[in-house]
């Protein structure tokens, strides 16, 4: 049983987190996706959508065994406790593969670091990004 981790913020989902999460399952048997508390999303503007809601809909995902809402302050409890033999990281995010292999390491957890790959839009206005589809809302209704 290959166990996999994957992770992020999931604010709206759309086509790409799919694929992510598709490419993540396909690298093992058993999918956990940790989502990002908006306490920690600290890098973009805060997720429209609670911690809840968010967890709830990536669990909703056929792909996906399982989702759980990330730990406040420290990434390793939630990675201990799933024991999981790769973390597969998103295709443009912003974690090194070598820092987060080399602190896995630190903490005794025997586990590999993989890249999944990007989506290109399927059609001329296939929205790709949480963001995009943010503005557009603000665009068209406000
Ligand atoms: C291996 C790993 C584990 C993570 N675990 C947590 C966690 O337990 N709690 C949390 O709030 N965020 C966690 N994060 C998410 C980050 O805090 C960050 O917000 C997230 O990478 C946002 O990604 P996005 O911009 O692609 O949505 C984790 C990230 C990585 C790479
Ligand atoms: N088009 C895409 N192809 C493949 N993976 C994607 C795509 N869009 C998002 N992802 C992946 O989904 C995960 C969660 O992404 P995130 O929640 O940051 O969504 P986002 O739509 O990229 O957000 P934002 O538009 O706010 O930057 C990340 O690992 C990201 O790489």
């Amino acid at each position: 049983m290959r166990r996999v981790i994957a992770q992020g913020t999931f604010d709206i989902l759309h086509p790409g987190h799919v694929h992510y999460l598709s490419d993540a399952a396909a690298m093992g048997d058993e999918l956990h996706v940790i989502v990002a508390r908006a306490a920690n999303v600290t890098h973009k503007p805060r997720p429209i959508l609670s911690d809840q809601q968010r967890t709830d809909m990536v669990a909703a995902l056929d792909v996906v065994d399982e989702a759980h809402l990330g730990h406040p302050d420290d990434i390793f409890v939630p990675i201990e406790e799933i024991a999981p033999d790769v973390i597969v990281l998103g295709y443009d995010q912003h974690h090194e593969e070598a820092a987060i292999e080399s602190a896995l390491e630190e903490r005794g957890i025997d586990c590999e670091v993989a890249r999944a790959s990007p989506r290109d839009p399927a059609h001329d206005d296939e929205l790709l990004s949480s963001g995009r589809i943010i503005d557009r809302i603000v665009e068209r209704r406000c």
